[in-house]
């Protein structure tokens, strides 16, 4: 594969560090201290191939996603959450046994040790719950005998119970946090209903745990993201799953990347009413400020899982009277599109997902952590697929610092 840099060896990513010795793929050789320059520097990593996957495919331009081949809008309609989990895991649709066997797998794996239970009844009140999952999947790991090893069957078991238990665990969150007691999985409902249930004590109506499926189908995998690159980055160091899994929780809160879908209900709530809506995106762009839930590194046109999710959200929406979110966004996509459009600036898939959510009664706080809960799938795959030709990730750095310095001695320093 051209243009693959196995490792990251000569990919400079900032400009700080030292550059000695730079390599070029495998089979490259040490020498010289190598001098280079800040054009070299691929801020950000942007356009950077570091390794192959057969998972996803993007066109950023044309504004394409396929999951093994297929388009995200098929498995939105076709597809269940279970079944495009397994697919990742597997590379390859499952067959009808295969998928009622991985159903039932995740089903006998939703409840989570009591241990755990106990540690997010007693976690700090009014934490956030991006907070509150990071520590919980930690503390999982020192439950599961399991944990440390790091063989493709091992780490494959690790997911099966990660991805069934995520869904336990947010919704035990939830519950503690609000003083609530703790609801147990049912092994009724679909993964998505069951998170539903667990989440607010009420059995969802078909039509909204259908809605949710569709949610986490969109949101379960997408190439190399932020929080998948953390994800294989520990594990290049042949670190083990939940080490993995604990830094792309981490990665995935910052509102750059999954918090913005939070951060977008915080922005709705900032506008207020949809006459409000233009005059507050015209003064942040007219500021230099940036927009939440629009922009995306790879897509320079709308996100295709941003459609998808506008369409469930007018269903609702004219179905239930326009709601002044849904109001308000539509504004303000029209006026992002207008104003910097050019810039290849559109909707990405945090832009619509809250209105769905809040729609389904859920609290913003929660929608980064309903991100997790569909993205685990996302990570333990291309941790898996990752680790079956493993190079430890090790990007490098332009040096911009001094050189020949000479050690000053504290009390001589001025
Ligand atoms: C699930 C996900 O992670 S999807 C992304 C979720 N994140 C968000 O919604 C946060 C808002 N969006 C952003 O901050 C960015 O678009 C990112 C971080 C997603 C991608 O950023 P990058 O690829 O690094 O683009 P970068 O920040 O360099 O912006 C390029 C240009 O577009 C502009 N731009 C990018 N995003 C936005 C935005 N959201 N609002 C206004 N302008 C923007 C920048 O100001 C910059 O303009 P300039 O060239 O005139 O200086
Ligand atoms: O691909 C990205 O950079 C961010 C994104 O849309 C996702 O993780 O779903």
């Amino acid at each position: 594969m051209a243009g693959i840099v196995g490792g990251l060896g000569t990919v400079l990513v900032t400009g700080a560090g030292t550059v000695w010795g730079a390599r070029s793929g495998r089979g490259r050789c040490y020498g010289e201290p190598t001098m280079t320059n800040t054009a070299n520097v691929a801020k950000g990593l942007e356009g950077v191939l570091f390794t192959e996957s057969k998972l996803t495919f993007i066109n950023g331009t044309e504004g394409i996603l396929t999951h093994l081949g297929i388009p995200i809008q098929d498995w939105a309609e076709h597809s269940t959450f279970e079944e495009l989990s397994l697919a990742l895991l597997n590379g390859k649709l499952p067959t009808a046994a295969e998928l009622a066997a991985f159903d039932a797998e995740l089903k006998a794996n939703r409840a989570v040790p009591e241990a755990l239970v106990e540690i997010i009844r007693h976690m700090p009140r009014g934490v956030h719950p991006m907070q509150a999952l990071r520590t919980a999947v930690s503390y999982l790991g020192l439950l599961d005998p399991q944990a440390e090893q790091t063989t493709e069957d091992a780490r494959r078991a690790i997911s099966v119970r990660m991805i069934a238990q995520f869904s336990t665990i947010i919704a035990a969150i939830n519950r503690a946090q609000e003083g609530h007691d703790i609801v147990a999985p049912r092994m009724d409902l679909t993964h998505a209903g069951n998170f539903l249930y667990m989440l607010t004590g009420k059995e969802p109506t078909e039509e909204q745990a259908r809605l949710f499926d569709i949610a986490l189908v969109l949101h379960a995998d997408h190439g190399m993201n932020a929080s998948t690159f953390t994800a294989i980055a520990t594990a290049s160091t042949l670190s083990d799953m939940y080490s993995c899994i604990t830094s792309a929780v981490g990665a995935l809160k910052g509102p750059l990347h999954g918090g913005a879908n939070e951060a977008v209900m915080d922005m709705l709530d900032e506008v207020g009413t949809p006459d409000k809506a233009e005059a507050y995106i015209t003064g942040k762009l007219d500021r230099k400020e940036k927009i939440m839930g629009v922009g995306h590194r790879v897509y320079k046109y709308f996100d295709p899982r941003s459609r998808v999710l506008r369409d469930y959200a007018e269903v609702v929406a004219n179905k239930e009277g326009k709601s002044n979110y849904y109001q308000i966004l539509e504004t303000i996509e029209k006026t992002v599109v207008d104003r910097i459009g050019s810039k290849g600036i559109y909707p990405n898939v945090d832009f619509y997902s809250g209105t769905v959510y809040s729609d389904l009664g859920i609290r913003k706080e929660y929608f980064t952590p309903i991100f997790a809960l569909a993205r685990i799938s996302g990570w333990c795959a291309s941790v898996i697929e990752y680790t079956r030709d493993n190079r430890l990730l090790r990007p490098d750095a332009v040096y911009t610092g001094e050189r020949d310095q000479k050690y000053v001695p504290l009390q001589e320093r001025q």
